[in-house]
């Protein structure tokens, strides 16, 4: 059992914990606009405002390919899906409720695999 073998089963568990709290987001009622790109030509300037667009379908492509080395580095990109929202959204706005609804539930997932682990 070398260090790599250690590091490999170590992301091999985290990558499971992250990939269970995206399966709850994206099962939210609240996670609708957020589970595939915002489309341009839908919401033509989304683009031009925000710089980092994001969303639960790439991240879960990204999580499925061991792209994040950390649940950290997860966390960052599930974290930036709803400050582009606040950003974008009025929070007294349909997207911006949501958008905080679903931070607050996030939140309170990744503190329990915080707890967890
Ligand atoms: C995350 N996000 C998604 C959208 C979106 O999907 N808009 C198209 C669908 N609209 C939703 C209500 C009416 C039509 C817009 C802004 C945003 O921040």
């Amino acid at each position: 059992k070398d260090e790599g073998d250690k590091d490999k089963k170590k992301k091999r568990k985290h990558t499971a914990a992250c990939r269970e709290i995206l399966r709850k987001l994206q099962a939210h009622e609240m996670a609708t606009w957020f589970l595939f790109p915002v489309d341009p030509k839908v919401v033509p300037n989304y683009r031009k405002v925000i710089k980092k667009p994001i969303d639960f379908s790439t991240i879960e492509n990204r999580l499925k390919k061991g792209r994040y080395k950390t649940a950290e580095g997860f966390m960052n990109e599930i974290l930036m899906v709803f400050d582009n929202c606040r950003l974008f959204n009025e929070d007294d706005s349909p997207i911006g409720r949501a958008g905080h609804a679903l931070r607050s539930y996030f939140d309170e997932r990744w503190a329990e695999l915080v707890r967890d682990n």
